[in-house]
């Protein structure tokens, strides 16, 4: 391919960064490419995710896309709305970061260590759900913006802790600000948590090729495209307190051989505000069966079934 990748990216400094890593990729590829930043009503805007709706971050990305402003788009992937966009192929997942949750907090503090009482920073209800059940007398505080102003909030005092995404801080090379990687026993990270979307035009088949071919992880698709679909299947925007985590594992066939499997832990809110929690195993191949399995699994159990603010 001769011509100049652009490829879109929202203007945050996670943002760069990881469209910075993808752009690297395909230049090692042999690709030409050239960055362009769209801005974003979710990047403008300081009220909360769950009053301005799922997909504030990654439609006017997609918009650009489909109007061909940019022949690439990188997104985190669990921003993007669980319904499809026609008008774009999801040509790659790359290969995935660490997907948990982190907690920065003051004094190097763990978990365990926070006194009664503290405040914990975040703006998202999954968060702030299993936050409290731990039953640890935490006091949850709302909290948005980028990465850099919620660190800032342990720093200078206000809070006593934040939650953020792993990955998040990896990117961006904070992973020193962790005191404590969150084990997603309790806390189980948004659906697609620390994975990346990259996507073209669905007619576009040169660049879905390159894409696919260079960046494209099998296991990190299956697993976040088993988490997707149970998050679908219980109609949930990401601002909905639903946590799922699919890992590959390996186990052993009939025969005696072994063979590789995903393992789907999910987690849910009751009507009451309770939290389910189930897990199932699957073939790595039926990644979305295993995912609507586990999510009527949590819907027999109970689990509300979510309109979050928009999707
Ligand atoms: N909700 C915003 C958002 N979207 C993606 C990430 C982090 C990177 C990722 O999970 O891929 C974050 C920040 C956070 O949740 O702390």
């Amino acid at each position: 391919m001769n011509r100049t990748l652009r490829i879109g990216t929202r203007g945050s400094a996670l943002a760069l960064a990881q469209t910075g890593h993808i752009a690297e990729a395909l230049e090692r590829a042999g690709a030409k490419v050239e960055i362009v930043t769209v801005s974003t009503p979710g990047d403008r805007s300081s009220a909360p995710i769950a009053e301005i709706g799922i997909g504030v971050f990654t439609s006017a990305l997609r918009d650009a896309l489909a109007a061909g402003e940019v022949d690439v788009a990188v997104h985190s992937y669990k921003d993007l709305p669980t319904a499809p966009d026609p008008r774009l192929s999801l040509a790659a997942v790359p290969l995935r970061e660490d997907p948990r949750d982190a907690l920065v907090a003051r004094d190097g503090l763990v978990l365990g260590e926070l006194p009664v009482g503290s405040t914990v920073g975040t703006g998202s209800p999954r968060r702030a759900a299993q936050l409290e059940a731990l039953g640890l007398g935490l006091t949850v505080v709302p909290l948005r913006g980028n990465v850099d102003t919620r660190l800032r909030k342990v720093t200078d005092g206000v809070l006593d802790a934040v939650v953020l995404a792993r990955a998040g801080l990896a990117r961006l090379g904070r992973l020193d600000a962790i005191t404590e990687s969150l084990d997603p026993l309790q806390m189980l990270p948004a659906p697609a948590q620390g994975a990346l979307a990259v996507e073209c035009r669905v007619d576009d088949v040169d660049t879905e090729h390159l894409l696919a071919s260079t960046l494209d992880d099998q296991a990190s698709r299956a697993a976040v495209t088993a988490e997707r679909a149970m998050l679908a299947a219980l109609e949930a925007g990401c601002s909905a307190p639903v946590g799922a985590l699919a890992d590959v594992v390996e186990d052993l066939d009939d025969d005696g051989s072994v063979v590789l499997r995903l393992s789907l832990r999910g987690v849910a809110a009751t009507p009451q505000n309770d939290l389910l929690r189930a897990s199932a195993t699957g073939d790595l191949t039926a990644a979305e069966q295993l995912g609507r399995a586990l999510a009527a699994e949590l819907l027999d159990l109970g689990a509300a079934v979510l309109s979050g603010p928009e999707a």
